[in-house]
């Protein structure tokens, strides 16, 4: 029933989006000659094809990472082309040979013009290539393997005995059901099966729908696995399709080898979609592993910012103690806004999320370590509604397309600069999306810009004025002090902070040492650090530092267990 109210809502909302199109649209054709650029365009696409299917091929014949990330900076620096950095191409999905029931569909949602990455695929799988793709946030990847992937259970007269014919595999929960939920609507004309099995939900019930015959299956890869060793009756030696969706994610949350042994069990004779933001050397081996000469589509590769053009972003160095202050008088102050704010670990948002619905600023959370239940309903919520907060660890960080969101606040610094783009990514989506985002650094990791500057994203530095900031932080600590429940909450997240910041992947810039444990600890409202059983440094105190570094290193590894291979319990590491 709730998904009902939210299907609807969101219809409300892209709808609202429709017209913005075609406003925009309007505007659009006063200046530029789309027929021109179009005729121009054509061989220009066939040539960049060219070019990166020459180097996809070098790319498999084993050049090391590094090689490869030198020859796509070197050319990133040579070319800088913001024209690539248009939202729409000048293809209307009209003019693809689609069926009468997908182009309802895709009418229904409101979309007549292809964007840039699914005008330059959907004809390539429609064909039967394999493509490995890579576009910037927001920029309608799912469409374009969505509508190939309906077109082909189509053309194939897929029934539902003949089992699974299309198979999209998604790095989080959340992902899957937003996958799947364009699935419904694309399918909404055909009569064909659709399902999703995720960690978290019922097995058994899932199992069943699986015996049943379930043409387009969403899936995460722990539990799909299971399914494919364990469900007797599922059928998918028919399977025609199979995509990859954000296959970095995957990989990186730790699914490698469930992928691989996926990939074994299923048939060979197949289309296979990879989508990935990058080209980790992981990646590489999955390509290689996954898909057949396959067409490599970059969209906005060489265009001057890693970023969306609707983006602005900024940066703020900002005193420990006084990180949540400026949390504070900023939340305080965008009530009516719609606002993410990303934190490192589960308990520190928990904690965050306490201590704010406590002092009245209203705000949702959503991680890892929360039932599958609350995160879907979280998820739906903050999807549906047109203002609020919402914590999350990086859990939220990858595909979700939660409408309007205005600020993305990065409170704890993100892993790395690919993380980052993810993360702003949230918001300024789609084609007249625009949006806000803040990071919090601390004096010693202004470092991580020269990072951020090297991946072409450059945020300008904010300032926040001393004597705006609200004064609550005398309260605030008295507040920790006498309740019991927040104190212990507290201390939990500032322990959850250290181990997080221990095991950052940039160490020499996020370095645990560096941190004044005093006044991080006032950021969490308690007036001494607690005992993390670590002897970590406090206030000049050095104290031997590589054991430090060392011990920190062991506590902080993942919480992966490798004997939970069949629940997606790595999802919970964030
Ligand atoms: N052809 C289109 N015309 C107008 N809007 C579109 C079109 N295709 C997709 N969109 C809108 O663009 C938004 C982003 O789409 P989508 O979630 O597929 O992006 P993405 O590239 O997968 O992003 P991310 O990299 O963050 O996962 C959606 O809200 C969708 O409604």
């Amino acid at each position: 029933m709730e998904t009902k109210k939210i299907l609807k809502k969101q219809d409300k909302l892209r709808r609202k989006l429709q017209e913005k199109q075609k406003k925009l649209e309007k505007e659009e054709k006063k200046p530029v000659k789309v027929e021109d650029s179009d005729s121009d365009s054509e061989p220009e696409v066939e040539q960049v094809r060219d070019k990166k299917e020459r180097r996809l091929s070098a790319v498999s014949d084993k050049q090391s990472e590094k090689d490869n990330i030198k020859i796509d900076a070197n050319e990133e620096e040579k070319e800088v082309d913001d024209k690539a950095d248009k939202y729409f191409s000048s293809l209307e999905f009209k003019d693809l040979p689609l069926s009468e029931q997908t182009l309802k569909a895709v009418d229904m949602l409101g979309f007549k013009k292809a964007t840039e990455i699914q005008a330059r695929s959907i004809p390539h799988v429609l064909n039967g290539r394999d493509v490995l793709g890579a576009a910037k946030t927001g920029s309608g990847k799912t469409l374009a393997f969505m509508i190939p992937a309906v077109e082909m259970l189509h053309k194939a007269q897929f029934t539902q005995k003949k089992g699974t014919g299309v198979l999209i595999i998604a790095p989080t929960r959340e992902l899957a059901m937003q996958n799947y939920k364009w699935a419904r609507d694309t399918l909404q004309y055909h009569n064909k099966t659709h399902g999703v099995v995720i960690g978290g939900a019922k097995r058994s019930s899932e199992a069943n729908m699986l015996k049943k015959g379930v043409n387009l299956l969403v899936a995460t890869p722990g539990r799909l696995l299971d399914h494919l060793q364990n469900t007797q009756g599922f059928v998918f030696h028919n399977l025609s399709m199979l995509i990859i969706d954000e296959a970095d994610a995957i990989l990186k949350i730790g699914f490698e080898e469930e992928m691989n042994q996926i990939i074994k069990l299923l048939p060979k004779e197949r289309v296979t979609c990879l989508f990935s933001a990058t080209m980790t050397k992981k990646v590489e081996d999955l390509c290689r592993l996954s898909l057949k000469n396959p067409v490599l589509i970059e969209v906005s590769k060489d265009s001057s910012t890693s970023t969306v053009s609707n983006l602005e972003q900024g940066y703020v160095v900002i005193d420990p103690a006084k990180k949540f202050q400026l949390l504070f008088t900023f939340l305080k102050k965008n009530l009516k806004k719609k606002v993410m704010v990303f934190m490192s670990s589960c308990n520190a948002v928990k904690f965050y999320s306490d201590l704010l619905n406590y002092v009245d600023i209203p705000v949702k959370d959503i991680h890892g370590k929360q039932k599958q239940q609350k995160r879907t309903s979280t998820y739906f919520e903050f999807c549906q509604a047109e203002t609020g907060i919402l914590l999350c660890t990086d859990v939220a960080q990858r595909g979700l397309d939660f409408p309007s969101v205005d600020w993305i606040i990065q409170y704890d610094p993100p892993d790395d600069p690919e993380d980052y783009i993810h993360r702003v990514g949230r918001t300024a989506r789609g084609a007249d999306g625009k949006g806000r985002a803040l990071l919090f650094l601390l004096e010693h990791e202004i470092g991580f810009l020269r990072y951020l500057r090297l991946s072409k994203i450059k945020p300008n530095e904010y300032e926040f004025p001393e004597n705006k900031l609200a004064t609550i932080q005398d309260q605030f600590m008295k507040l920790i002090e006498r309740n019991y429940y927040l104190n212990c909450s507290a201390k939990d997240g500032y322990r959850s902070f250290l181990q997080a910041y221990a095991s950052h992947k940039q160490r020499e810039i996020f370095d645990v040492n560096q941190l004044d444990l005093q006044k991080l600890a006032q950021s969490f409202g308690l007036a001494a650090p607690p005992r993390v059983n670590l002897n970590v440094k406090v206030q000049g105190r050095t104290v031997r530092k590589n054991k430090l570094k060392e011990q920190l290193g062991k506590r902080a590894k993942p919480e992966f267990r490798r004997d939970n291979k069949s629940s997606d319990s790595r999802q919970f590491s964030y």
